[in-house]
């Protein structure tokens, strides 16, 4: 199955780093069909403006709808008709007419394991990248009349534009593909997978400056090491993110961490 992607952006070179590592190598092997839109491609001034000043004032610059919606009409007809690229199939192996919209924002639903799932199972995903104050909210309705929007963020804390986020968001749902990550195996029991975080690892040498690798981890009782292993996990997101632990399961585990 392949995942059509389309991302579009002021600074198309913001994304060079999914040119790399197994990002690089799905679109390669044909996993991953990447297509990065510039813009200012979707202008006709000569100087390419795609900001202007807010109503109602207040500092900085917004971005204006007119380029954001020739550039999503651009994307919509391209990819629906399978040029440059593959066309975007359902599991049904029906082409998909629209791509679900993302536009990264900080006033966004929270990015999570759980929405990385939900976007791998699409077949083509569209990526708005913002910049200045924002995207004119003409533009989030204009969109969500056409196809399915969602406003994502990574997080709460504020970055200068939506790219950082694209990257991240690829990143998390790309790996998520069949035959991305060569072993299934590395998907389970990482953090946010399960509901716990990861559990510490270890390779050579077995000491280093003074310290030893867990005995448990050098001997080969694999039900032992399977034990300790969940009992870390446990006890590293009591510690330090007690949210993702049921509140019985939290206060237990801190018990026992104290009591140590
Ligand atoms: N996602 C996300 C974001 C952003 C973000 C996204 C887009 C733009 C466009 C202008 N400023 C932006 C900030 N800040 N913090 C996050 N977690």
């Amino acid at each position: 199955a392949q995942q059509r992607l389309d991302v579009v952006t002021i600074f198309p070179e913001y994304l060079a780093p999914l040119d790399l590592s197994l990002i690089g190598k799905a679109r390669r092997d044909g996993l991953l069909d990447l297509h990065v839109h510039d813009l200012r491609d979707f202008t006709h001034d000569r100087h390419r403006t795609v900001d202007d000043s807010p109503y109602g004032g207040g500092a900085g610059m917004v971005m204006k709808p007119g380029p954001w919606a020739e550039a999503l009409e651009h994307v919509v007809a391209q990819g629906s008709a399978g040029e440059a690229g593959g066309a975007a199939t359902t599991g049904a192996g029906e082409p998909a007419r629209v791509p679900t919209l993302i536009i990264p924002g900080p006033g966004g639903e929270r990015f999570t394991q759980q929405v990385a799932r939900e976007l791998a199972d699409e077949p083509w995903l569209a990526f708005a990248c913002g910049r200045y104050e924002g995207i004119d909210e003409r533009v989030y309705e204009w969109a969500g009349e056409r196809m399915p929007v969602r406003v994502l963020s990574l997080g709460d804390y504020v970055l200068n534009g939506g790219e950082v986020a694209v990257l991240a968001m690829v990143e998390a749902v790309a790996r998520l593909l069949p035959g991305v990550i060569g072993n299934a195996e590395s998907l389970v029991e990482e953090s946010h997978e399960d509901g716990l975080l990861e559990y510490p690892v270890y390779t050579k040498p077995a000491e280093w400056g003074g310290r030893h690798v867990p005995d448990v981890l050098l001997g080969g009782n694999h039900r032992a090491i399977a034990e300790w292993r969940h009992e870390q996990r446990v006890q590293r997101t009591a510690e330090r993110r007690p949210d993702l632990l049921p509140p019985a399961a939290a206060s237990t585990a801190l018990v026992d961490l104290e009591e140590r």
